[in-house]
């Protein structure tokens, strides 16, 4: 397979279980350069463990992973993120005491070969202006200064996917981007990170709840259901299977 033809994350036969409950069973996906894909899912369907397989946060019983054809599988998030694949959380990982700024400057600073050093000041070697830029293309530059703990959620989830682009990754994975984001923000939101990662890491896989988002953001979707794939398409196809109506999106879609 030539690196055009080759896919940037190919997941193959991956199995999960915790106790008695199968939280992943015989899933494969291959997330070709360029996707912008969705999991979709009722809660409990399994779409967090197969991010957190990706992302190193969980070790799969069986399966393989691949990063641009190299093995990645049961590696640690650090070594993850470091070979390209970056993700933001459902709760946003975010050092409340400390401004925008501070914790943009810490995950550029982390994200550099000798990585964060006690010693050295997080600001220095133009690290700042690069903090102040990606900052500026979420539209948070005016919350530079402010504390997180004094930020709204939204704004908070913007400034962990801001967070997770400090090391360019080939491959974003962003889980829940809109949750906790208000009805009338969350589309200004997905803008917001759909322009700021363009040119950047383009290849996207997301987690999302509102089928409004999917519909407008997604070129392919996935549903889960009870740790296993159960559709795979277009989202006008998935989202009129009817197996996905009954069991993820209650016949909303
Ligand atoms: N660390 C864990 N320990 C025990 N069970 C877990 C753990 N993580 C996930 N599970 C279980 O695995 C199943 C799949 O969970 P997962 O979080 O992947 O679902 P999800 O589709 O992301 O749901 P949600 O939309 O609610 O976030 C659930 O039954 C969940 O309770």
């Amino acid at each position: 397979m030539t690196s055009e033809t080759r896919p940037v994350l190919s997941a193959r036969g991956l199995a999960k279980s915790f106790g008695a409950v199968v939280a992943a069973s015989d899933v494969t996906i291959e997330v070709p350069a360029g996707q912008k894909l969705c999991l979709i899912g009722s809660n409990g369907a399994g779409k967090t463990t197969f991010v957190n397989m990706v992302t190193g946060y969980l070790k799969p019983d069986s399966g393989a992973i691949e990063l641009d054809g190299e093995a990645i599988t049961g590696l640690a998030p650090r070594a993850i993120a470091r070979k390209g694949i970056c993700r933001s959380f459902q709760i946003p990982q975010l050092c409340i005491e400390l401004t925008a700024e501070e914790n943009m400057l810490v995950a550029i600073a982390a994200a550099e070969p000798r990585g964060l050093s006690f010693w050295s000041d997080p600001a220095a070697g133009g690290r700042d202006a690069r903090a102040r830029e990606l900052l500026d293309r979420f539209g948070l530059l005016a919350m530079a200064d402010r504390p997180v703990s004094e930020m709204p959620g939204g704004m908070r989830k913007l400034l962990d996917i801001a967070m997770a682009l400090a090391r360019r990754p080939r491959l974003l994975l962003l889980d829940e981007p809109t949750s906790g984001v208000s009805a009338e923000e969350k589309f200004p939101a997905m803008d917001r990170v759909m322009e700021a990662v363009s040119g950047q890491a383009s290849t996207i896989v997301f987690v999302e709840h509102d089928m409004d988002i999917v519909r407008g953001y997604a070129d392919r979707v996935i549903a889960f259901y009870s740790g296993r794939v159960i559709s795979d398409g277009t989202p006008d196809h998935v989202l009129s299977d009817g197996e996905v109506k009954r069991y993820v999106s209650g016949g909303a879609a």
